[in-house]
């Protein structure tokens, strides 16, 4: 439960999250050059991904990341240019401070960073990657350990958003399918709030063991309302990506599509879609770029973590609505914001 005087804890996350946006900047003035290569005038972004060889996951979390540092500007017209303050990046301008960036060229993090950049990834990930699972590759979260320290590492946040998220998502008689539910706190306190509906987690096998044992000590707290949660509540271990999911009245996506690559979630918004009966409602919880591609600073810093992290990165909500209007739902215009940078935006299943 969560009272208004308690603090958004973005801060902290902020300040976690800066440290990758830090490692973009020092990549692209010293490693790649980018304001060198809109000295002569703006380019369009492909046409800057191309000079640099850079594919478009890596450009997506490049330059709207320079374009909320306020060194580029991104036009209408989808052209990049260097701004006022970006032009103390340029080699041939005096004074500049790209010697002064380049003293932090050489740190392991920027390095590592730069290599991803051009790699669109990591070179090697032999356990696979945080968060994915994907196909019969090795995967963390197929693995006790690691799908347990990555699970507890989201915890905090899921018991802090959780309450938050689930007051602002609909009340309603019916049955929620939390896709990807990991910790189930989201599931949980949906289930609190709507004391006659049911609910189903899905996740990995190793990921729900560690979201059961959650549910045993919420039970075990004696908070009104948890009695019956445990016989409310299915946990189904599966693939999202190819399982047959159940069918429900809302879904809830919470930081899942930022995971994946563009393709992988039409994908996810197609099988959604599928799974919503008419009336649904898909609702995503995450962190979302402006429409313009251009900010908020917090949620660029925030995708270059997960460019590092996963195989995906924030998208803006344009992004989504096209995935979910491709899909056949209609997306309302409403934007909720709930606490860290996060919001919650929605789409319907028509009757
Ligand atoms: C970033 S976590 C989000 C967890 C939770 N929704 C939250 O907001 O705290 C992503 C989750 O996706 C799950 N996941 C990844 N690939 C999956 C797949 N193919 N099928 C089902 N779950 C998957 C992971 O196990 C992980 O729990």
């Amino acid at each position: 439960m969560l009272n208004d005087s308690q603090p958004d804890l973005a801060p902290i996350t902020r300040h976690l999250r800066a440290m990758f946006g830090s490692r973009l900047l020092i990549a692209a003035v010293s490693h790649l050059h980018v304001f060198d290569q809109l000295s002569n005038g703006p380019l369009s972004i492909a046409q800057l991904s191309e000079r640099l060889q850079l594919r478009e996951r890596p450009a997506m979390v490049l330059f709207p990341a320079l374009c909320a540092m306020d060194m580029l500007r991104c036009h209408a017209s989808g052209e990049l240019s260097i701004t006022e303050l970006g032009r103390y990046l340029l080699q041939d301008q005096t004074p500049n401070l790209t010697g002064y960036v380049g003293l932090e060229k050489d740190d392991p993090g920027v390095i590592e960073m730069v290599d991803r950049l051009k790699n669109d990834g990591p070179l090697d990930a032999p356990q696979g990657i945080s968060f994915v699972k994907e196909g019969e590759g090795p995967s963390p979260m197929d693995n006790q350990e690691l799908a347990r320290t990555l699970t507890l590492g989201l915890a905090g946040r899921a018991r802090r958003l959780s309450p938050i998220v689930a007051a602002k998502l609909s009340r309603r008689e019916g049955h929620l399918l939390d896709v990807a539910g990991g910790t189930g706190f989201y599931t949980y306190e949906w289930l609190m709030n709507n004391p006659s509906s049911t609910a189903t987690i899905l996740d990995r096998p190793a990921v729900l063991s560690v979201a059961s044992e959650l549910l045993d000590e919420l039970t075990a707290s004696g908070r009104s309302g948890v009695e019956t949660l445990r016989e409310r509540v299915t946990f189904l271990p599966g693939d999202m990506l190819t399982d047959e999911l159940p069918k429900t009245d809302l879904l809830l996506a919470a930081s899942l599509f930022h995971d994946w690559p563009t393709s992988t979630c039409q994908l996810l918004a197609n099988r959604f879609a599928s799974s919503l009966r008419p009336g649904g409602e898909l609702w995503v919880h995450d962190a979302f770029l402006n429409d313009t591609l251009d900010g908020p600073l917090p949620v660029t810093d925030y995708s270059a973590q997960l460019f590092w992290n996963t195989k995906g990165r924030a998208y803006s909500r344009a992004e989504y609505r096209r995935w979910f209007t491709e899909a056949g739902l209609e997306p309302t215009a409403e934007n909720i914001a709930t606490q860290m940078d996060y919001g919650l935006i929605r789409a319907h299943k028509p009757d």
